[in-house]
C-alpha cells in the first residue's frame, strides 16, 4: 500500500495544536480544517487532469482541469470536520456519507448511516476520517465503497496507529493512505498513543 506521511512544519504545528489537551473544541476544529487543506492538497498531487483550450485576455492557451473529480466520503462524526475544507479545495467533488461508532468494549465499528452513490466505478474516492486506530472503521467503509465498484480509494487521515496501517494494507483493497503522522501504538482502550484523544468528542463534545 502506498503511504504518504505529509512531513511539513505547518502540518506538524497544526497537529500539535490538535494533540494539545488544552485546545478547546473550536481550536481543535479550526486546526483540523487547516490541516485537512494540506492533506487533501497533497493527496491530489497525482490526480488525473485533462487539457482544454482557454482564451486569456491576450491569447489562446491550454488550460487544465480535473479529469475525474473525486467523491468525498467523511466518516461521521469525526470526519465531518474535514469535509468543508476538502470541498472548498475541490469544488467539483461530490459528497457521500458513512456513519459508524466504535463499540466501547469490543472496539468493533457499529455502522448507522450509509448514504453513497450506487455506482462508484471509475470515480476516485477520498475517505475522510482523522483517526485510523485498529483500522476496523476504515476497512468497513472501504468494504462499502468496493461493493459499489470503487477501484481507486484514498484514505485521508490525521493520525494512525501501526495496527491500523497494517489492517488497511492487509485488507487487499485498492487503497492508498495520506496522513500527518504514524504514532507509536494503541492503549488498552484502543486509543492511539500519543494520539489526540477522541476526535469526535474533541470537535463536538461527548456522544
Ligand atoms: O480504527 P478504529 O479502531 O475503527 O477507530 C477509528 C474510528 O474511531 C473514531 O470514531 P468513533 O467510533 O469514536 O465515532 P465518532 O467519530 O462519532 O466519535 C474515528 O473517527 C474513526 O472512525
Ligand atoms: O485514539 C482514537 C482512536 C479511535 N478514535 C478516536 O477518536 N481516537
Ligand atoms: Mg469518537
Amino acid at each position: 500500500m502506498q503511504t504518504h506521511v505529509v512531513d511539513h512544519p505547518l502540518a506538524a504545528a497544526l497537529l500539535t495544536t490538535m494533540r494539545d489537551a488544552r485546545s478547546d473544541n473550536a481550536t481543535f476544529r479550526s486546526a483540523l480544517r487547516r490541516l485537512t487543506h494540506m492533506l487533501v492538497y497533497e493527496a491530489m498531487r497525482d490526480a488525473e487532469i485533462e487539457e482544454f483550450p482557454v482564451d486569456t485576455p491576450v491569447a489562446a492557451t491550454t488550460g487544465i482541469r480535473l479529469a475525474k473529480p473525486p467523491l468525498l466520503v467523511p466518516v461521521l462524526r469525526a470526519g465531518l470536520g474535514m469535509v468543508e475544507q476538502a470541498s472548498a479545495l475541490i469544488p467539483s467533488a461530490g459528497v457521500g456519507f458513512v456513519g459508524m461508532a466504535r463499540d466501547e468494549k469490543t472496539h468493533a465499528p457499529v455502522p448507522y448511516l450509509e448514504s453513497l452513490p450506487a455506482d462508484l466505478s471509475g470515480i476516485p474516492v477520498f475517505v475522510l476520517d482523522p483517526m485510523l486506530a485498529t483500522g476496523g472503521s476504515m476497512v468497513h467503509t472501504i468494504d462499502l465503497l468496493v461493493a459499489r465498484g470503487a477501484t481507486d480509494v484514498t484514505a485521508v487521515c490525521v493520525v494512525a496507529a501501526p495496527r491500523g496501517v497494517d489492517a488497511l494494507a492487509e485488507s487487499g483493497h485498492p487503497v492508498r493512505l495520506v496522513l500527518a503522522s504514524i504514532d507509536d501504538g494503541l492503549d488498552e482502550n484502543a486509543f492511539i498513543v500519543p494520539g489526540l484523544g477522541d476526535a469526535g468528542d474533541r470537535q463536538f463534545g461527548p456522544r
